[in-house]
């Protein structure tokens, strides 16, 4: 392997390019700044294309292995060849976090491959109907909030007993803007992504004794298949939060991977004293 050299200041040099070779323990303090995850295990749902595989990309370029999922095996295959074309360390597992097995599977699949688990973050939404919240199904209630907001809940209690016993432990949950801004015609999506708000105090709460937190990213227009077709081709929609971010925000929607680095900052020992924070990702600010 090629030695790694460090400049000498100017006043020790007695050329113009003298060089010394950098100590062990100053390299792989260095290797440990770029990689600050490494040695982590992170479970992210939803993560196979979107918000959730940026996640997936950059936790794993930090240094984490990573359990990708979602629904569909070949998405799952496909997600899993990119990242391990990239030469980053991750596996993946179909869950449809709508289902008690497929959850047992993801947690299962994680301690067969890394014998634990340090974080948890869950991407997974869904969002079945533009329309009235009153004319909505009891079916259509329950799909939203059996996904998005009891699926976190009850995964980390099955992933919760491994995570403990880690230390450094956190979970990810991600919200919308609309949980602030409540959007015409997505009543049941607004609804249950303040749920998440209130789900990721509360929990942050519960956890905190165990050494555990848990915060929340709250994004606005992500440019995603989901984002764009609720944000912009929606006829109602397309007055709204693009008009918001135009006049209060960056002038631009978002991409996956603006929520990707504050992800892995939440994760990370920099981040090791803040729990219970809804942060918001969206260009503007809808609150105080
Ligand atoms: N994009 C945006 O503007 C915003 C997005 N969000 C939230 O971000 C999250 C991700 O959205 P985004 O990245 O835009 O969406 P994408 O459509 O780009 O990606 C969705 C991902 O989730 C998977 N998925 C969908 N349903 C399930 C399920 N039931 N169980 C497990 N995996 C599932 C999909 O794969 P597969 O089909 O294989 O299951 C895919 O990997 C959602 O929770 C959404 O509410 C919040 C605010 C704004
Ligand atoms: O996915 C989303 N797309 C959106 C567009 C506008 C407001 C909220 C959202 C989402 O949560």
């Amino acid at each position: 392997m090629a030695a790694m050299f460090r400049s000498v200041p100017q006043v020790f040099r007695g050329s113009r390019c003298a060089l010394v070779p950098l100590s062990a323990r100053t390299i792989s303090k260095r290797a440990d700044e770029r990689r600050p995850l490494a040695d982590k295990v992170a479970v992210i749902t939803g993560s196979t294309k979107g918000i959730g595989f940026a996640i997936a990309q950059r936790l794993a370029q930090n240094g984490a292995h990573v359990v990708i999922s979602s629904r569909k095996q070949q998405n799952v295959d496909h997600a899993v060849a990119m990242l391990k074309e990239e030469g980053l360390s991750v596996t993946g597992t179909v869950c449809h976090v709508g289902k008690a097995k497929d959850r047992q599977h993801l947690v299962a699949t994680a301690l067969e491959h890394s014998g634990g688990v340090d974080f948890l973050v869950c991407v997974a939404g869904v969002n079945p109907l533009v329309g009235s919240t009153l004319g909505a199904s009891e079916q259509i209630w329950d799909k939203v909030l059996d996904v998005n907001v009891k699926s976190p809940a009850l995964l980390l209690s099955r992933l919760l007993p491994h995570m403990e016993k880690r230390g450094g432990s956190c979970v990810v949950l991600v919200s919308s803007v609309a949980a602030y801004l409540p959007v015409p015609t997505l009543g049941v999506y607004n609804t249950s992504k303040t749920a998440l708000l209130g789900l990721s105090k509360s929990l942050a709460i519960e956890l905190a004794p165990k050494g555990i937190r848990v915060n929340c990213i709250v994004p606005g227009i992500i440019k995603t298949d989901f984002g764009l077709g609720l944000g912009v081709r929606e006829k109602t929609m397309s007055n709204m939060l693009p008009d918001l971010n135009k006049i209060y925000g960056l002038q631009r929607f978002g991409e996956p991977e603006d929520c990707a680095g504050i992800v892995s900052f939440l994760c990370s020992p920099d981040a090791s004293y803040i729990t219970g924070e809804n942060i918001i990702v969206a260009g503007f600010s809808p609150r105080l």
